[in-house]
């Protein structure tokens, strides 16, 4: 069993999780309840759209030859023969001098090869089977043309895509009521430590609240998982080990939060040694989170992030992102990456990789980022604040106002 602690590079670390490649079946679920699913395969058009010439406007459907000299003082008459709303046919032959009142959506008749607008025409009042038009028309104009939006055989969306409501337009489009998804991982959460009380109880001397557990659950639901809380486990072994050992037989991923430290208490380690887990690695050169440890047992990945709330926060983001990423089968694993100016220095060097929690705002078409709040990983206020993590890579002298550095953003629906 791994106890020494030898920090290994936050990508050697990446790396090591990613190889697991555990992938998502995929499963049908209705299309009310596909939005911000991983569509599971190619969709590819299987008919036209339009599928038939239809009309752009409500007005006549005729044949633009009749047209010919038409104009506003000199009008050409011709006989309505037929009226049609979108969704019913004229299913006779459109002839000469003939016209059809049609209205937007409806199928151009047989014979018909252009639409007049309602408003360049005047109908004959007492007989309404006759009326004016007082425009010269060309062929095909005034045309929707069965095809022109999407031609059958086109591949309208790919696997690996995050639905949103505009592709959620084509899939019904196209008839899926049922979509083809990847299936969400499902996501266990325990909180270790004597100290954590529940959200809902009082404070008590010495005592906090566990928060990680519900930044968790929430964590897991915007990377598109299914978080299973299974609560509390105060810092003893054996009842841990019963219990870690049933949880992980119904989850896909599994995470801890606390006690991968070497205090009296942190005992992660004991817990992985007692399930005779295979540890990936227990130290990540970076900060916050270098205590993060990862291990495998039973197919299942174990991720032990820190107890410090914004540890734990970044060691999620960091490692559980792109797993489950990989497992709902997208095209990029892990936080999108992009770059921006920094708004303050940070002058301290640091052996390790930082990620610092960030506020990026746009300035004048540039991201410039500065940090959301006292950045010490015991602390949860700058949290709140924070829409993408700062990149500073260990081994340099520090950085400075103005330098473009990498960032990792949290959530586009942050960004302001
Ligand atoms: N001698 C050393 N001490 C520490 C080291 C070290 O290398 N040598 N590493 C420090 C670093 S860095 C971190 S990060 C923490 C990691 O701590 P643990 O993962 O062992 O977590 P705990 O000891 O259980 O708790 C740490 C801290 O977080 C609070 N906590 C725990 N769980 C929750 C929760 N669910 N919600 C909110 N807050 C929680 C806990 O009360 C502690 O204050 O260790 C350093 N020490
Ligand atoms: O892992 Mo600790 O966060 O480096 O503070
Ligand atoms: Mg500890």
């Amino acid at each position: 069993m791994k106890r020494e602690r030898q920090p290994i590079p936050v990508f050697d670390a990446l790396q090591r999780v990613m190889k697991y490649e555990k992938k998502g079946p995929i499963e049908y679920v209705p299309i009310e309840e596909a939005y911000r699913r991983i569509l599971g395969k190619d969709i590819v058009a299987d008919h036209d759209v339009p599928a038939f010439d239809r009309s752009p406007y409500d007005g006549y459907a005729i044949r633009a030859c009749d047209t010919n000299g038409a104009a506003e003082q000199t009008p050409i008459t011709l006989e309505v023969v037929g009226h049609i709303g979108a969704g019913s046919r004229y299913e006779k032959e459109l002839k000469a001098n003939q016209a059809v009142r049609i209205m937007t959506g409806a199928e151009l008749p047989i014979g018909a090869d252009a639409v007049i607008m309602l408003e360049d025409t005047e109908v004959h009042e007492s007989t309404q089977t006759y009326v004016d038009i007082k425009r010269t028309l060309h062929s095909e104009q005034n045309i929707s043309f069965q095809g022109e939006d999407i031609a059958k055989g086109d591949v309208l969306l790919e696997r690996g895509t995050r639905l949103h409501p505009g592709m959620i337009a084509l899939l019904a489009t196209f008839g899926y009521a049922q979509v083809p998804v990847v299936k969400q991982p499902i996501v266990g959460i325990i909180a270790t430590g004597n100290e954590l009380l529940e959200v809902d109880q009082p404070l008590e001397p010495g005592k906090i609240r566990n928060s990680n557990a519900y930044t968790l659950i929430a964590q897991v639901k915007r990377a598109g998982g299914l978080p299973i809380y299974f609560g509390q486990l105060s810092d003893q072994v054996d009842s841990s080990v019963e219990r870690i050992r049933e949880a992980m037989n119904q989850v896909d991923f599994f995470i801890t939060t606390g006690g991968v430290s070497v205090g009296d208490f942190d005992l992660l380690p004991d817990i992985l040694e007692a399930i005779q887990a295979d540890v990936l690695f227990n130290k990540i050169a970076m900060r916050p989170g270098s205590v993060t440890t990862v291990a495998h047992a039973n197919d299942t990945l174990i991720f032990g992030l820190s107890g410090n709330p914004s540890a734990c926060y970044v060691g999620f983001e960091l490692y559980l992102r792109p797993v489950i990423d990989q497992f709902l089968q997208k095209h990029q694993f892990g936080l999108p990456k992009s770059k921006a100016r920094l708004a303050v220095d940070f002058p301290k060097a640091n052996p390790f990789d930082r990620f610092v929690r960030g506020f990026v705002k746009v300035n004048d078409t540039r991201y410039m980022v500065e940090p959301a709040g006292k950045d010490k990983s015991n602390m949860v206020h700058s949290l709140s604040a924070a829409n993408c993590l700062i990149y500073l890579p260990g081994g340099t002298q520090g950085y400075q106002k103005g330098d473009v550095v990498d960032i990792f953003m949290l959530d586009s629906e942050m960004i302001s």
